[in-house]
């Protein structure tokens, strides 16, 4: 049976055993931004959200009880946890980024009583694709009005040809999974550039009999190959080639989770465009799979350094500071694309505040994310008054003034997240209509983005 329930921003729907069935976002949140401001300070932003889903699916699959710290409490992460939860594992937390997992072994996990209900997240639905491909048990999966509208059959393809058994709706969620026993190994050559889809078929290739082989076109975050093998599953890396044999088991460990470079760049951008800033980032992941945002930023010109550089749970880390410095127009190295995919919505802003003009080649993966990004931010930056010119996998974007008015986020936190950004180079206040979703990758981002000087307000539509 469904209860209903709302808070100020979303109206809940719950099970009786008091597990979310769904969410919806519509009781609308907005951000007022007033123009001018720069950051500064030293702050921490939220965990990773890439590192904290996995640490759940991992964590829960292992023998013994794995320690998670730094874990996102974002809605994101947490709907993963539920969808564990749901399947008989006994997780405690989160209570401070603390999270502790009792694992319950490659073959523990139990058929949950009603639909796992994955929220807004690509993540969740595509690396649970391949875990739960290979059980004893059918479950299906739901999400939002974001998730139920993109593309899933580039995990549910190469997942029939393990011999998988998945129904979709015309390619789209609900995703219901019946669990086979018997899957094979492929050797498969990635149409696209996606750690989800290699993710997904990695954790498949667990359950499946002989060695399954995923071949990237580009090298993207390598979060689930690292975690593997720290949780003592041996993963085989052939240049482009990541290779795993079905039927090995996972240890419990302690994981670091660090604070997220996705979330780190709206600050990096802030920073970068807003003169009098100076900020400092604290034990942010640098995973060199991750830091295209960086290497991009620089070549526009950014001033931006790295301090104590470390290692923790198998994951670089450091505190990264960034000063304001003007910067300029760049065509972005495509080969930067797949190692900051999330980072493009702030990226098109720093472009509308640099001298001359960027061009995003080879970026069409963005047209199928939480909302189409190119169409999107193109709607908003012209909005604004922004020279934002759309193409098929990219966008150009000729810098000048950013006026005042308003946008909208299409349900995309990322998008919402680099327009409050905007403002500290706006002329005018930015309205952004639709920021609920930003809890779903960074709780507390007005409270943290106001402590560093961001003029932001949260309202009601
Ligand atoms: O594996 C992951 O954790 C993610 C991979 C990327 O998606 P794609 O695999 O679709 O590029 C990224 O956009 C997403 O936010 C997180
Ligand atoms: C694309 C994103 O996430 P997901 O695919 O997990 O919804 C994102 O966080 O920018």
């Amino acid at each position: 049976m469904l209860n209903p329930a709302s808070s100020t921003t979303a109206k809940y729907e719950f099970y009786d055993n008091g597990d979310v069935a769904s969410v919806s976002s519509q009781i609308n949140q907005q951000y007022r931004v007033t123009a001018g401001g720069s950051l500064s300070g030293s702050i921490r932003v939220p965990g990773d959200k890439s590192i904290s889903h996995r640490s759940i699916m991992l964590g829960a699959l292992a023998e013994g009880t794995t320690e998670v710290t730094g874990f996102l409490e974002g809605e994101d992460a947490l709907a993963t946890l539920a969808a564990f939860r749901a399947m008989g594992v006994d997780i405690e937390g989160p209570d401070k980024g603390k999270v502790t997992i009792h694992g319950v072994g490659m073959h523990g996990l139990k058929a949950p009583e009603h639909d796992l209900y994955v929220g807004n997240s690509g993540t969740s639905i595509r690396l649970l694709s391949g875990l739960l491909a290979g059980q004893s048990f059918d479950v299906t999966m739901t999400g939002d009005q974001s998730l139920s509208g993109r593309p899933m059959r580039r995990v549910t393809d190469p997942l029939a040809l393990m011999g998988a058994n998945i129904e979709s709706h015309d390619g789209k969620p609900p995703l219901t999974i019946h669990g086979v026993t018997d899957l094979k190994a492929i050797d498969y050559p990635l149409p696209m550039a996606s750690a989800q889809v290699k993710s997904c078929l990695l954790l498949a290739g667990m359950y499946a009999q002989g060695k399954t082989s995923v071949t990237e076109p580009a090298p993207t975050r390598d979060h689930t190959e690292r975690m593997l093998t720290g949780m003592g599953y041996p993963v085989e890396v052939n240049g482009n080639q990541i290779s795993i044999v079905g039927g090995g088991t996972l240890k419990a460990t302690q994981i670091d989770v660090p604070a997220d470079i996705s979330s780190a760049t709206f600050f990096m951008v802030g920073a970068s465009i807003a003169p009098g800033s100076d900020i400092t980032l604290l034990h942010v992941g640098i995973n060199p799979t991750r830091i295209g945002v960086i290497n991009i930023l620089r070549l526009m010109g950014a001033d931006i350094s790295l301090a104590n550089e470390r290692i923790t749970g198998g994951e670089p880390v450091a505190d990264i500071r960034v000063r304001y410095a003007p910067l300029k127009g760049i065509n972005i190295p495509e080969e930067q694309v797949p190692l900051a995919i999330d980072e493009f919505p702030a990226l098109f802003i720093a472009a509308a505040c640099a001298e001359g003009e960027t061009l995003l080649t080879g970026a069409e993966e963005l047209r199928v994310k939480e909302s189409d990004r190119i169409q999107v931010m193109a709607d908003g930056l012209q909005a604004l008054g922004v020279d934002a010119k759309p193409t098929a996998d990219g966008i150009r974007i000729t810098g000048g003034k950013i006026g005042a008015g308003e946008v909208h986020s299409h349900s995309d936190h990322r998008i919402a997240m680099s327009f409050a950004m905007a403002a500290l180079r706006a002329e005018g206040t930015i309205v952004i209509h639709d920021t609920a979703n930003v809890a779903t990758s960074f709780p507390g981002f007005v409270e943290l983005a106001a402590s560093c000087g961001l003029h932001i307000e949260l309202n009601h539509d």
